[in-house]
């Protein structure tokens, strides 16, 4: 089969849908997660008319027919029953949080009051009627959605959660998923490599990426052995939904995985993407529904795979895809092979506000250094090989969830 475009790659894998079901989740532990059901308020927000500042309370009408001395009647705390007033000259001493009397109206900060004597004087001209109040229902009302399903539960949800009293929250179950690293020269990372060896990590950033969507992945390694890499996959496609692999995809004596995939009975949807880095990516399916996504080895190779293609599908299988994200390239690129290149950028937002990308190239795929200092791919058109400053192009941003 001819290599496929990174569009081909996308459409291939996005057709791909997977549905895992839901669990419930006390929702101290669903951070990250993503909802599977509507939360709907079980009162009105507020759920009483909920003074904002510390000072009394009072009717407006006695204050707009010329009072400014009020007898202090009583005293209320956040969390009291309100205190009954019935005279228009009487005032509550009233704080924060606290429900607001039935008969009074409005509250006035203790900054423009003066105190004495069991009296409170109103020292400006400014009193508005319903000031620092925050109405019952304002925000919303009882039986209102106040959070929709489908979106990634973040602190803001978490609060919500605990505001309408719902301990427990329907989540969507998640792939299991396997990360299984390939290859004779990689050693554990406590161990001491010898000068012709290096210590594995493609599968502790994969983990670490699929950790940030709550998926904990089982990780593995198989060494370059035709029999074990078959054996290995084998059975992994009983135990899990989706099997990522990094290396043994290319051309080499040794990169046993396509034909150990194919022996497995993974059907190849597609083996080379016209891309750099990431060509050799080869993905498949297994009648089980198990997808495998096999990346090439080259660490940056896996990791723009990871970002561009599984968290992607991912993405789109949960509904919390993103609309596309943009950057405007701050100096001149040339790249002239026939594959649609992703550029590794630093980004960073300008004074009007203006998402600026600068290339920060590297040394290839094997430059794993570089995307320290780098935030996103830059994917630029394949129909070019000149790229000039101050054109928007797409961006798939990889930092840590929430630096962009
Ligand atoms: N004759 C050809 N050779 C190569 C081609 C080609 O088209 N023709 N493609 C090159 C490209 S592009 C890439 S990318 C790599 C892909 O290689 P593999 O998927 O077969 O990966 P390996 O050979 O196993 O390893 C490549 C490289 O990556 C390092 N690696 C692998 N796994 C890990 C890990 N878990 N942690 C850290 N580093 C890892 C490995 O040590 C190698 O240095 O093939 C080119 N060759
Ligand atoms: O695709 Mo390879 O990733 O160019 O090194
Ligand atoms: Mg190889």
């Amino acid at each position: 089969m001819v290599m496929v475009t990174v569009k081909q790659a996308e459409e291939i894998i996005l057709a791909q849908r997977r549905d895992y079901g839901t669990e419930q989740l006390h929702f101290e532990n669903a951070i990250g997660r993503v909802l599977a059901e509507n939360i709907t308020a079980d009162r009105d927000l507020p759920p009483y008319n909920r003074v904002t500042m510390d000072g009394i309370a009072i009717q407006f009408k006695a204050y707009q027919e010329g009072r400014r001395v009020f007898r202090i009647a009583g005293t209320q705390a956040a969390g009291e029953k309100p205190v009954e007033l019935n005279d228009a000259a009487d005032c509550v001493e009233i704080m924060t949080g606290a429900a607001l009397p039935a008969t009074t109206d409005t509250v006035v900060r203790y900054e423009d009051l003066i105190l004495a004597d069991g009296f409170a004087t109103i020292t400006t001209e400014t009193v508005t009627k319903n000031q620092s109040i925050h109405f019952k229902g304002k925000d919303k009302h009882l039986h209102d959605v106040v959070v929709e399903a489908n979106q990634l539960i973040t602190p803001a949800v978490i609060q919500m959660a605990a505001a309408v009293g719902k301990n427990f929250l329907q989540v969507k179950k998640l792939p299991k998923v396997v990360v299984i690293s390939s290859g004779d020269e990689l050693v554990e990372v406590n161990e001491t490599p010898t000068p012709y060896q290096v210590r594995k990590s493609n599968n502790y950033t994969i983990k670490a990426s699929l950790q940030q969507y709550g998926i904990d992945a089982v990780m593995l390694h198989i060494p370059d052995d035709a029999t074990i890499t078959a054996q290995v996959i084998a059975d992994s496609l009983l135990q899990y939904d989706v099997i990522i692999l990094s290396g043994g995809v290319s051309e080499g004596k040794f990169d046993y995985i396509p034909k150990a995939l194919s022996a497995c009975g993974v059907d190849k949807l597609f083996h080379k993407v016209q891309q750099r880095p990431g060509k050799p990516f080869w993905f498949g399916t297994h009648s089980k529904g198990v997808l495998v996504f096999a990346f090439p080895g080259n660490p940056v190779s896996t990791f723009m795979c990871l970002h561009r293609y599984f968290v992607l599908w991912l993405q789109h299988n949960l509904l919390i895809a993103k609309p596309a994200m943009y950057a405007r390239l701050d100096t001149e690129f040339t790249f002239k092979p026939a594959l649609q290149y992703f550029l590794q950028v630093h980004l960073r937002l300008d004074e009007q506000g203006i998402l600026l990308a600068t290339p920060v190239e590297g040394n290839g795929s094997g430059d794993f250094a570089n995307l320290i200092s780098t935030d996103a791919f830059m994917e630029l058109p394949l129909e070019q090989d000149k790229f000039t400053k101050g054109t928007t192009y797409r961006i798939w941003p990889f930092a840590l969830a929430g630096k962009w």
